[in-house]
């Protein structure tokens, strides 16, 4: 078993001031579209984590030039060659987003990633490749990783229908890569609806700044024109979804917890804790930075969090200390993420004396008073991070393997010890 992180417990109040680094969807985004531009970008305040640094590792060796400064990444597009290997981690970003980009190699670009990368699904994009002309050879089961692309410098493109009702990542992928096919692509969904749209919607903004005309004027349609992507300067948001854990702190204590550098309107699905956590009980106040006051009570919410799944792993966490019942709703594409995060959390919780109840799209939590014991993240950095909120009120809590919070977060720990350590200070 990995090693047993003691997850810090307060009897004050939280109060503190916590700086994220940037958002991992928007800075693997910005990597691939600044490898498909006619001229070089600079990112800067970038995410540095697991995930983008997969993502930075796979266009490097399809021949992108990247110069990764800490705070300020140059790319400069080249030529994409083949005869390379994709490690895809467990990043759902990298496995459905880069094969697309591949296609345009010119040779092979075989893919793989961590063991249970092969257990995500991956059959939507496949089929589509295939659909938009493009070679690729499955040796994974059911139309999964690992698999090969066939690239052959350029892509007929065209229409596909596919059902992205598992992940919105599938609809974004083709759509990061469609302006550079020859005819471009035309996308169509059809099937039970899609979840986290709002990360569609951050595709669809990144690519307009960058000059790609989208026509996503009918529902369920995205059309994307042949054409060139500009190389672009710009910012990179601070991880809202990082933030999550941050901020029940504040909850959960009857603390006050501010993060800077809230951006005033942003796609990022973690906007939504505005009002999830007030509806929790929290005060939220967004100036310059958004500051959560959590109250003296946490109540429990009856959420559809079909477009904001990410965060259910930290809301479940607060729920299961809140004072009465939770229902968390829309989430069934959970089973399919870094684990199947409705059963994680149901056995976690309930391992620390919770009552959990799985339903068919969700989770249904009882506040019960908790116990110490193991919690386990199951190499998903979310579910470790729910592990660190509920050992902030229940004395014992270890959490296994608290180095998972490196895909997204690599400074979680000593972030965390940081933000109780301002409330000792303060
Ligand atoms: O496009 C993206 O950057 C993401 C889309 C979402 O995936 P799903 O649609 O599979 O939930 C989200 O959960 C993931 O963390 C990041
Ligand atoms: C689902 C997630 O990640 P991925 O990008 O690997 O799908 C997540 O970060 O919660």
């Amino acid at each position: 078993m990995a090693p047993l992180w003691p997850a810090p417990t307060v009897s004050e109040p939280v109060r503190a001031t916590v700086r994220l680094p940037g958002s991992k969807s928007v800075t693997n985004r910005a990597l691939i579209l600044a490898a498909l531009a006619d001229s070089p970008s600079v990112l800067h305040k970038p995410l540095v984590a697991r995930d983008t640094r997969l993502m930075a590792t796979a266009l490097r060796v399809l021949g992108t030039g990247i110069d990764a400064q800490e705070d300020r990444w140059l790319v400069t597009p080249a030529a994409l060659d083949g005869g390379s290997h994709v490690d895809c981690g467990l990043a759902g970003t990298v496995m459905r987003f880069v094969p697309p980009v591949a296609a345009l190699a010119n040779g092979d670009v075989s893919f793989d990633g961590d063991p249970h990368a092969r257990e995500r699904p991956m059959d939507a994009v496949i089929n589509a490749m295939r659909a938009l002309g493009i070679g690729i050879s499955a040796t994974g089961s059911r139309g999964r990783l690992p698999f090969t692309v066939h690239g052959t410098g350029s892509v007929p493109g065209g229409e596909v229908t596919m059902d992205a009702s598992a992940s919105s990542q599938f609809v974004t992928a083709l759509l990061l890569a469609g302006a550079r096919y020859e005819q471009g692509v035309v996308v169509k969904h059809t099937g039970k609806p899609i979840p986290s749209t709002p990360h569609i919607e951050m595709t669809l903004t990144m690519l307009r700044e960058r000059g790609v005309r989208v026509d996503s004027s009918v529902p369920n349609v995205w059309r994307v024109r042949p054409g060139t992507l500009h190389g672009l300067e710009t910012v990179i948001e601070p991880d809202l979804s990082n933030a999550a854990p941050f901020l029940a702190a504040a909850l959960v204590t009857g603390g006050s917890v501010r993060v800077p550098d809230w951006p005033e309107s942003t796609n990022q699905p973690g906007d939504t804790l505005r009002d999830l956590l007030t509806r929790m009980g929290a005060t939220c106040v967004l100036d310059d930075g958004l500051t959560v006051d959590g109250g003296s009570v946490v109540h429990g919410i009856d959420a559809d969090l079909h477009d904001v799944g990410e965060l259910t792993p930290v809301l479940a966490a607060v729920a299961a200390l809140a004072q009465d019942t939770s229902h968390l709703r829309g989430i069934a594409h959970l089973r399919g993420h870094e684990t199947d995060r409705l059963k994680a959390l149901a056995t976690e919780i309930n391992g620390l004396g919770g009552d959990v109840v799985q339903t068919s799209d969700g989770l249904t939590i009882h506040p019960r008073p908790l116990h110490g014991g193991v919690f386990h993240s199951y190499d998903d950095h979310r579910m470790a991070q729910a592990g660190a909120v509920l050992g902030l009120a229940v004395p014992g809590v270890q959490v296994e393997n608290i180095a998972t919070t490196a895909k997204t977060l690599p400074a979680f720990p000593e972030m965390w010890a940081a933000m109780l350590e301002m409330e000792r200070a303060a």
